[in-house]
């Protein structure tokens, strides 16, 4: 199972390559590598098995991040409402693209972070507010979704991955906190 030991850290140059799109048919190791980063994504949500296997909490995953220069994530979002134990997003996709993205804009209100930074690094990070997105699942059955709130930034995070992107490139460096007219800020 994936612990934190195999998630890579900023500076390991993989973090900065562009990952390459994956075949269908998916080959069978691809289809157990998208199910056991899920399952890190759940442990890592579940409070006994994140004090057992010192996980942080994590919502997403790319595969760049196990040093995998694949194009798949996944993405594990448990819902605001804590009445309500589905999560809003869960699932693993293979070859994500961002088809096209609402003009609006978005950021974290209280900025971003990942599993691969071991440092706060404080700022904005001004993402698309919504998205329409197409993959494949892990049966290689194709999906065109429209995303929008936390769920939309956390999958722009997870893309950002498989193109070498960091969040902290987004800061802006002269005022990281500096917000153009119309940015929504999302709680
Ligand atoms: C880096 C970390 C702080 C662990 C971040 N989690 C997070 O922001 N909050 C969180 C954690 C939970 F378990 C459940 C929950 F609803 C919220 C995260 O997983 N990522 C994913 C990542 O590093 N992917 O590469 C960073 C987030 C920043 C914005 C979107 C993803
Ligand atoms: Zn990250």
């Amino acid at each position: 199972m994936i612990t934190m030991d195999n998630i890579i850290r900023e500076g390991n140059p993989t973090l900065r390559e562009v990952a390459e799109e994956v075949c269908l048919p998916l080959k069978e190791e691809e289809i157990v590598l998208g199910k056991k980063m899920l399952e890190f994504l759940k442990n890592s949500q579940d409070p006994e098995k994140a004090e057992e296997l010192h996980l942080r909490g994590g919502v997403g995953l790319a595969a760049p991040q196990l040093d995998i220069s694949k194009r798949i994530i996944a993405v594990h979002v448990p819902n605001s409402d804590p009445e309500i134990a589905e999560p809003t997003l869960s699932t693993v996709m293979y070859n994500p693209k961002i088809l096209s993205h609402s003009i609006q804009e978005a950021c974290l209100g209280e900025g971003e972070g990942c599993l691969s930074v071991d440092r706060e690094v404080p700022g904005y990070v001004v993402r698309h507010a919504k998205i329409t997105i197409s993959y494949y699942d892990m049966d290689g059955k194709p999906h065109k979704i429209r995303l929008k709130n936390y769920e939309s930034i956390v999958v722009q995070h997870e893309i950002d991955h498989l193109n070498g992107v960091m969040f902290y490139d987004h800061i802006n460096e002269k005022n990281p906190f500096a917000l153009k007219e119309g940015v929504l800020v999302i709680k």
